[in-house]
């Protein structure tokens, strides 16, 4: 039995693990989790899987639930709440499926519990992925991908030998607007951004989708996940996200894996890694789908992964201030304050205006992500 402790639980990652442990039952329990304003589909999951210990984000909620489950749950709140739950003893797993870089410290914490890392939250590998890997190193912990494209990279290179590995294809569906030009992305909506062809994820991830950023958050995370440099790591658009993501051998071997798109599949076998458990979803039928679809990716018209691969080859602090940048500018496009194409605008001013700085510790990470944001906010309040 493998003990669980789940951090986003109310997110859409989060709804699909706990689908995953009520599908295995007898192999996971949930031990504890974190929400963070959906209170009521907290107290459902309380009432489901009748954890030890839940983090929510505000102080108010905790107090409120606390009196509800008095003597039966404890309650916690904010970011040490987060830490609380991410190294709670009994664990064996920490599934990280918080959206943002609040997921960065948590996960050190729990690596230096010793426990085992299930990764959806790409902004922690963003900001930095020098410190996570480091820290996974040093305490022997493993970072298992749970991000599509990063599970099916990882699921081509087992039993293969890092030094064979030419390059790494990450698939890119093009997100909401892949067939408009950037002259009709002036005046696009926040609805029609969160229609993601192919994926029903949550609304930060959908507009990285859309902004092709989701795609340059893919290649930093992968530099630090398969430790390749990002001259190795290619985007090849496939709009119909079947082919999840692809290794190029040396000797000109290419090995893939498919599926229809549920992230069911990456969860489980994140959780249930090396083994495979089944699972009851459609299947893929090739026969059905007849034609796959490959396009180059042109830079000019997705900014934000060309700003990605430039900060991830400056390295030091810039990644941060990509992830910080365009966590801000995300969330002003959400919540209507700015138009679609000016969240690319501010994350290339806010890397125009960062001197960037080698080796960051914890402390400076911290620091040039909290100016970040204010600085990105200071050019639209
Ligand atoms: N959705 C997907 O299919 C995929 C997602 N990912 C990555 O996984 C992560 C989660 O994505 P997704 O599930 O879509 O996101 P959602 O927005 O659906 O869920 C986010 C979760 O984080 C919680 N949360 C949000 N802000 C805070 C905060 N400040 N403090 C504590 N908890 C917080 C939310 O709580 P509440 O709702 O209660 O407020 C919710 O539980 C992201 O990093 C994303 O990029 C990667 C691949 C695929
Ligand atoms: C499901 C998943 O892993 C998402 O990151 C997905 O890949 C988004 O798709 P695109 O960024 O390719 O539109
Ligand atoms: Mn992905």
């Amino acid at each position: 039995m493998r003990a669980i402790s789940l951090l986003g639980a109310t997110g859409s990652i989060g709804m699909q693990t706990l689908d995953v442990i009520r599908a295995h039952s007898n192999a996971f329990r949930l031990v504890a989790f974190s929400a963070g304003r959906n209170i009521e589909q907290a107290r459902i999951i309380i009432e489901q899987f009748s954890p030890k210990v839940i983090c929510v984000a505000q102080k108010e909620d905790a107090e409120r639930l606390q009196s509800e489950y008095k003597g039966r749950v404890r309650i916690v709140f904010g970011e040490d709440g987060l830490i609380e739950v991410a190294t709670v003893q009994e664990a064996d797993i920490v599934v990280n499926a918080v959206v943002g870089s609040v997921g960065l410290v948590p996960t050190l914490k729990a690596i230096e519990a010793g426990k085992t890392i299930a990764l959806a939250n790409k902004e922690t590998l963003v900001t930095a992925g020098h410190l996570v890997m480091k820290h996974a190193a040093a305490y022997g912990v493993s970072i298992l991908p749970i991000d599509s494209e990063h599970s099916a990279i990882f699921q081509c290179l087992q039993g293969e030998k890092q030094k064979n590995v030419e390059c790494i294809i990450l698939t890119a569906s093009g997100g909401s607007f892949r067939d408009r030009t950037r002259e009709q992305l002036q005046h696009v909506t926040v609805e029609e951004a969160l229609k993601h062809p192919n994926w029903s994820m949550g609304a930060k991830i959908t507009i990285d989708s859309a902004t092709m950023m989701n795609k340059g958050l893919e290649v930093i995370e992968a530099h630090w996940l398969f430790h390749l440099p990002y001259e190795q790591i290619h985007v090849l658009l496939h709009k119909e996200s079947i082919i999840h993501s692809m290794v190029q051998f040396h000797d000109g071997s290419v090995i893939a894996q498919l599926g229809t798109p549920d992230m069911r599949v990456p969860i489980q076998y994140a959780l249930t890694y090396p083994d495979r458990f089944p699972l009851h979803i459609e299947r893929l039928n090739l026969a059905e789908v007849a034609t796959l679809h490959f396009q180059k990716v042109d830079m000019n018209r997705f900014r934000c992964l060309q700003f990605a691969y430039e900060a991830g080859k400056i390295g030091g602090t810039m990644p941060t201030v990509l992830n910080a940048a365009n966590e801000e500018a995300v969330s002003a496009f959400l919540t209507g304050r700015i138009s679609f194409l000016a969240i690319e605008q501010y994350i290339e001013q806010a890397m125009n205006w960062h001197v960037p700085i080698a080796h960051p510790d914890l402390e400076t990470i911290r620091t040039v992500d909290r100016e970040t944001r204010q600085y990105v906010k200071s050019l639209y309040m």
